[in-house]
């Protein structure tokens, strides 16, 4: 199989990380970027991966091209891509907003997915959105191919920007969370590198919890809240504030974002 990245910053490579260690070969991924990345030279050092920027030879007999760079950068992608590209190779994007049509519109109507993953595709655990165009064929191979970095949930593409927000973004939503627990514990008196240990192990352990439990997360939670005692204090303090909605602004944020990026 041959697979093409065009781009390969941090979520390009957060896939092509977690398909390499799951067993895809080194040698059927190729990838590209901008002249003078340093990065083609490091990823084909630190991984094996196939460098080039000459796009006929990138293009000639793929299987697959994924296009991962920003979405305001896809006009200089179709440029580079439309001479040479085969009508049998299938797209594969992981553009935020971009539509299926937009993309089957500016290269042939060539078979193409969307996929929203997040960079927890590294350690194999992204959550992949997944939407297909109507002429795809094969789903099978496509959703076997990207389950070694996440799990597969097809969606219609109409809910796209909502996925995008909820898991797409949303390790962000929560590394931020994260630190402000790190920043909060500094205030009650720990040090920074302490506060960091704390909170990593905090929330690597729970997460575990979360996987090895049906129960949930509601009663995970009672049965931390012994009655009248420390956690109930902290609880009712938190209380105060309407975190629910701070998080609906939040998404609703990311998601507004997405539909602009779908109509630019
Ligand atoms: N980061 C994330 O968590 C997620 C991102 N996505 C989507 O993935 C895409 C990439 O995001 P991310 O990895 O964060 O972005 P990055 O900026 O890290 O990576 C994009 C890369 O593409 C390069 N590039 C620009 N133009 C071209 C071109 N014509 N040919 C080849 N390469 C080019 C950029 O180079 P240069 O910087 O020099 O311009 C850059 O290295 C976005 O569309 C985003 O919506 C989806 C899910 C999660
Ligand atoms: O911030 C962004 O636009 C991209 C899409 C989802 C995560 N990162």
């Amino acid at each position: 199989m041959k697979i093409v990245f065009y781009g390969i910053g941090n979520m390009a490579s957060a896939i092509f990380k977690g398909m390499i260690n799951e067993g895809v070969k080194p040698e059927e991924i190729f990838v590209t970027s901008i002249p003078g990345d340093p990065l083609l030279e490091l990823f084909k050092e630190e991984l094996g991966v196939m460098p080039s920027l000459n796009d006929a030879e990138l293009l000639k007999n793929a299987d697959y091209v994924v296009f991962a760079t920003k979405p305001q950068d896809f006009e200089s992608v179709v440029e580079r891509v439309k001479a040479n590209l085969e009508d049998k190779t299938k797209l594969i994007s992981i553009m935020a907003g971009t539509t299926i049509e937009t993309i089957q519109s500016k290269l042939n109507g060539n078979e193409t997915v969307r996929i929203m993953p997040n960079t927890n595709a590294v350690v194999q655990k992204a959550v992949n959105g997944v939407a297909f165009s109507e002429n795809f064929t094969n789903k099978e191979e496509l959703l076997k191919l990207i389950e070694t970095f996440g799990t597969n949930v097809l969606i219609e593409e109409s809910e796209f920007n909502r996925i995008t927000a909820a898991t797409g973004s949303g390790p962000a939503f929560l590394y931020y969370l994260y630190e402000k627990y790190a920043d909060s514990l500094v205030n009650l008196g720990f040090s920074k590198e302490q506060a960091d240990v704390l909170t990593r192990e905090l929330v690597i352990g729970t997460a575990e919890m979360m996987k090895n439990t049906d129960l949930p997360l509601s009663t995970l939670r009672e049965n931390i809240t012994s009655k009248k005692g420390t956690t109930d204090a902290g609880l009712k303090s938190l209380h105060k504030h309407d975190i629910e909605k701070i998080f609906d602004q939040t998404l609703e944020a990311a998601k507004t974002r997405g539909e602009e990026l779908s109509k630019d």
